[in-house]
């Protein structure tokens, strides 16, 4: 492990607000690292009790002394099932921080980071058996078409994809030096670190399911929360803001919101903030990572 801070948290004070905690309360962190956000709530629970969820075993390193604290070494896509087996069935609030954290940037064998070479692995947790040098290696040229394109939001993604294909029919991708070589061909000019970081970011979203997790895991939260209850979702990525918005607009992922007989819609959270909010401008220049990160907090009803 670096030596360097292993995550500083954004938004902290926004999103601990956010949670309108109630001391007595049961809280749950779905997204523990560095544990930056899971302390800061603790510091506000009497008897309370806080679930720090996390599926890299890097975070348990962060793991705080107290008996208001368990750490749940699991993907929150359990959500649901994991809190029953600690006997929860009802939470007063949730809280995820996506995406991953600057130790799993920083760490050169994890292959997160255009900065190193090594593996092109990029997974979360070792209990996943998928790369990305199986993703490059083995897709179709349509789903890696669609991969770049959607998730990396890179403009020659088709271009890419056809080039990943038949340059693996030659040699098969290993390195990240091996794939950038690549990539620099097809980068624009002035733009490469971006386009680097776009394709990588495509590739860690796909190797980790998180738009399928971050899914599964927003319909578990509905069913978890109390009446009043807050849900507090932070992102990075503007795919998962649109998700976590229709969500908690609507209760679902696509389509309108259900009404009942007399027309009265039919939803489970109502939005505490009416946009996301944003990192205020002290943050900003303190944090770079918290420039696109989107905050968003809700109600259940
Ligand atoms: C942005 S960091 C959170 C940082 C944390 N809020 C802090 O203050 O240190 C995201 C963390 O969530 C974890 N994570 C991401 N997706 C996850 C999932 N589906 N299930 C469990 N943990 C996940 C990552 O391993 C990473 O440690």
């Amino acid at each position: 492990m670096t030596d360097q801070v292993y995550h500083i948290p954004v938004m902290l004070h926004e999103c601990i607000d956010g949670l309108a905690i109630n001391p007595n309360g049961i809280y749950v962190d779905l997204t523990f690292g560095g544990g930056g956000h899971s302390k800061e709530i603790l510091k506000h629970l009497d008897k309370g009790h806080l679930y720090g969820f996390d599926q890299d075993a890097d975070a348990e390193a962060n793991i705080p002394q107290s008996d208001k604290f368990t750490f749940v070494a699991a993907n929150f896509r359990d959500l649901k099932r994991y809190l029953r087996l600690y006997g929860v069935t009802q939470v007063d609030g949730i809280l995820a921080d996506l995406g991953i954290s600057s130790h799993q940037i920083d760490e050169p064998g994890r292959g997160f980071s255009t900065r190193f070479d090594g593996d092109l692995d990029m997974r979360m947790s070792d209990a996943m058996s998928l790369t990305a040098k199986d993703v490059l290696n083995t897709y179709e040229e349509a789903r890696l078409h669609k991969i770049f394109g959607i998730y990396g939001e890179i403009k020659n993604a088709k271009t890419l994809a056809q080039a990943v294909v038949a340059q693996r029919a030659l040699t098969p991708f290993s390195t990240i030096e091996g794939f950038k070589s690549l990539l620099k061909k097809f980068a624009p000019r002035g733009k490469e670190f971006k386009y680097f970081a776009q394709v990588f970011q495509a590739l860690r979203i796909e190797v980790n399911d998180e738009m399928k997790a971050l899914e599964e895991m927003l319909l578990q939260t509905v069913e978890v929360l109390k009446p009043e209850g807050r849900l507090v979702i932070m992102s990075y990525h503007s795919l998962e803001d649109r998700l976590v918005k229709n969500f908690i607009a609507k209760g679902k992922f696509q389509g309108e919101v259900e009404k009942d007989f007399y027309g009265n819609l039919i939803r489970p959270l109502e939005p505490v903030t009416r946009k996301a909010v944003t990192a205020s401008a002290e943050e900003l220049v303190a944090n770079n990572r918290s420039r696109s990160a989107k905050l968003r907090i809700a109600k259940k009803l």
